[in-house]
């Protein structure tokens, strides 16, 4: 199944297809971006898709627009999980610089790739000594000399989900932010780990201790909440009040986990916090031979954009590489503010001396 949108596109007709995007989507139309002729050649020769869709803000007397265009990459792993290390992460590479080219032929300024876009996603094995070579340093590993390149070449801020090796040799599930120039920015580590099913990650490294970071880019706020972290609203609250206009969530997640949340949370959080969400999930089937069995696991991409009106853009595929593009006025984030009087409402006060008083406990 290729995608819900192409689906839907199949079976029901224009006005109904209308009606449904308006109440589903939060507009009758995607506003689909018109993208350069080699921008499809290239997506045909690399099989992956491309899709672009803008949203826009009202004109303001004072304030100029201030438009860019973000990049979102999801991707499958290249070769088998048990060919060389270096060479898994070369073939990954290579892949991800032919993506990242056509976004910057279609003016990306902001891309981000997905949760440890440079390695498959091992930690459901429960090995660690196997995998080891994958972890590497945050600000000169591999990944980040790999990127720097591009950004600078570019004029792109790039967000590099990684797995981080510090320098006492701990690990972190980390995202690095680069700057246009090619500079290391600095990076967030993830908060929350999931230990569900054969998501276990708290015997691989600990929760973030970085905080709810944003960092101020030359063209825009930024901050990134990586996957698990989606499902704790809190967790998204502090990167708004942090001051983040685009919050990045890189992840790597699966059908039998909370498909049916993954369309839901990080719109609902880009309504309730004011600024565009872009969500990224990684595609394909990964294969390991954990002793003697083999452990399979299929991801089902699906990434997206929402506004901080609550629109959407349609997913990528469920089953494809793909570059998402899309075209935002940061303009919209103060605008909806002030139109819900959402600054004015807030009780963080009360909430605040709330979850003091309840000893930082759920019940
Ligand atoms: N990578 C990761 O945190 N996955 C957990 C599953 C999920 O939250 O969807």
């Amino acid at each position: 199944m290729n995608s819900f949108d192409n689906i839907l596109k199949d079976h029901l007709n224009k006005a109904h297809l209308k009606q449904f995007n308006k109440i589903y989507y939060g507009r009758e139309d995607h506003c689909e971006i018109k993208l350069k002729k080699s921008t499809k050649t290239e997506s045909k020769n690399g099989n992956f898709e491309v899709a672009g869709y803008s949203f826009a803000a009202a004109k303001e007397e004072l304030r100029k627009p201030n438009i860019l265009r973000l990049g979102l990459i999801q991707h499958s792993i290249v070769l088998p999980t048990d060919e060389p290390i270096k060479d898994q992460r070369q073939a990954i590479f290579n892949k991800i610089g032919k993506i990242i080219k056509v976004a910057a032929s279609e003016d990306v300024r902001i891309l981000c790739l997905q949760e440890t876009w440079t390695m498959p996603f091992f930690l459901c094995t429960g090995e660690k000594k196997k995998w080891e070579e994958f972890a590497e340093p945050a600000s000169d590993g591999p990944s980040t000399i790999f990127l720097r390149e591009l950004a600078k070449k570019y004029e792109m801020v790039i967000i590099s989900p990684i797995l981080e090796r510090d320098e006492n040799g701990k690990w972190w599930n980390t995202a690095v932010v680069i700057d246009e120039e090619g500079n290391y920015m600095g990076k967030h580590r993830k908060n929350h780990l999931p230990s569900v099913g054969s998501f276990s990650e708290t015997s691989y490294y600990e929760p973030g201790n970085l905080g709810h970071p944003v960092f101020c880019t030359k063209y825009g706020k930024i901050a990134v909440n990586i996957c698990y972290g989606r499902h704790q609203s809190l967790n998204w609250l502090m990167f708004a009040l942090n001051g983040a206009q685009i919050v990045f969530n890189p992840a790597a997640t699966i059908a039998e986990f909370g498909e049916t949340f993954w369309g839901i949370e990080a719109r609902a959080a880009a309504v309730a916090n004011h600024y565009f969400t872009c969500s990224i999930n990684r595609v394909g089937t990964e294969e390991f031979s954990v002793k003697k069995d083999k452990r399979v696991r299929t991801y089902y991409g699906s990434s997206y954009v929402t506004a901080p009106d609550g629109c959407r853009t349609p997913g990528l595929p469920k089953d494809k590489d793909g570059l998402l593009i899309v075209e935002v006025d940061l303009n919209l984030c103060r605008q909806i503010k002030d139109q819900w009087g959402f600054n004015m409402t807030a009780r963080l006060d009360m909430y605040a001396e709330g979850i003091a008083k309840n000893n930082m406990k759920y019940c």
